[in-house]
């Protein structure tokens, strides 16, 4: 059962295994040997899907992560009417309050990107309209890193996972027409003064109406920045500033509880999304996430969101099938699943439309079911 509170557990000390607070850490440069590494990744995506990554070797202090989010804040810094050049969101573009197309919102405006070289350059022109070619330019170059970054993890979950073709899911996502986002949000302060602020720069746009969403009440003790929802795609890799706000679903003892992120500035936080879990047939899960905005400081994050080409059959490896873990999902492609979760509400567990026990009914897939 999901605790019906904005209010986050607290947390344990780590235990011996680098786990905190039910939230595993991964040291990406430990001496232990690529064995214990990759069985490290995998134990943790298939336990919490969700760990904490550090000494990645991406975006060092006053690397492509800090010109990203120089470029960031200031594209978030300029005028309202100056940004809605870069929106309405398509779902890509820039977008305020309102997120997807089905009436979700959140206290947050954010750029969503294709990650690709040509839809950045395209992009940039509306984004950065003096020097287009300098958002551009700094926005591949960090794509090109944390990209890296994805494929090394996926390499060693395919190795944790004892994988024939050990590269499988990396060779997903690099492909030339993968379909990966990149996605930046931005948290405005919660303190009444920078509230109203943020209450004009919302006003000036499309006049978009939102329904209540998420199914959690706010003033149960925070603002909701991102209602709860998982990703839907292969991985995600989340960095942000100093300023706490995320907090992950957990299972502990058998019941669910929101377990609140410390910030990081210096790790990425991985989470495994739907794709993911279908393609491991449930062996690892995608988590649970939401971002709780209460503080009063802005939070800046920075997630890219490792997808496959539109056309991708996305089916369980014959490995993750064994007469004790049958199949849980029938095959679907990326595009077709894409079109389900558009037609669907933020908080939605859509993969549960394609459980192999479902799949003879299929009258609930892509007809914009709500929960
Ligand atoms: C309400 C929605 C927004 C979203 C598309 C969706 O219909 C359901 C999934 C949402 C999500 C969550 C993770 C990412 O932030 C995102 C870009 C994605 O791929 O799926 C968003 C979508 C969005 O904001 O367009
Ligand atoms: O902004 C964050 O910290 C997380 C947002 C998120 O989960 C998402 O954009 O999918
Ligand atoms: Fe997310």
């Amino acid at each position: 059962m999901v605790v019906p509170s904005t209010t986050p557990v607290a947390l344990s000390p780590p235990r011996h295994d680098g786990v905190s607070g039910g939230i595993p850490t991964v040291d990406m440069s430990a001496p232990g040997g690529r064995g214990a590494l990759a069985r490290q990744v995998a134990r943790a995506c298939a336990e919490r899907g969700f760990f904490r990554a550090v000494n990645h070797g991406v975006a060092p202090a006053g690397g492509a992560g800090a010109r990203l989010d120089a470029a960031a804040a200031a594209f978030f810094a300029l005028p309202p009417r100056d940004k809605q050049r870069a929106g309405p969101p398509s779902p890509l573009g820039y977008g305020c309050r309102a997120i997807g197309f089905n009436g979700d919102a959140g206290e947050l405006e954010y750029l969503l990107l294709q990650a690709n070289p040509a839809a950045v350059a395209h992009r940039a022109r509306s984004i950065d309209a003096d020097d287009p070619s300098r958002f551009s330019n700094v926005v591949n170059e960090y794509v090109g890193a944390v990209r890296q970054l994805a494929c090394e993890i996926l390499d060693l979950l395919g190795e944790g996972l004892g994988l024939k073709d050990t590269r499988y899911f990396s060779k997903l996502i690099t492909d030339t027409d993968s379909d990966s986002l990149l996605r930046i949000n931005h948290y405005p302060p919660a303190c009444t003064i920078h509230k109203l602020d943020h209450d004009d720069q919302c006003k000036m746009k499309s006049g978009v109406r939102t329904k209540t969403s998420n199914g959690v009440n706010p003033s149960a003790g925070g603002r909701i920045g991102f209602g709860e929802h998982s990703d839907p795609q292969i991985l995600s890799l989340l960095r942000a500033n100093d300023v706490d706000g995320l907090q992950v679903l957990l299972n502990s003892e058998g019941k669910e509880v929101w377990v609140q992120v410390p910030a990081d500035p210096s790790a990425f936080f991985v989470n495994v999304g739907d794709l993911l879990q279908a393609l491991t047939n449930g062996k690892l899960i995608s988590v649970r996430h939401r971002v709780i905005a209460s503080a009063c400081r802005p939070r800046l994050s920075t997630i890219y969101f490792a997808a496959p080409p539109l056309h991708a059959r996305i089916s369980a490896l014959p490995e993750m099938i064994t007469t004790s873990s049958p199949r849980q999902y029938r095959p679907f492609t990326w595009a077709e699943y894409k079109k389900t979760m558009y037609s669907l509400r933020l908080s939605h567990s859509r993969l549960n439309l394609y459980r192999a026990a479902a799949a003879d009914d299929n009258s609930n897939v892509g007809k914009g079911e709500q929960e």
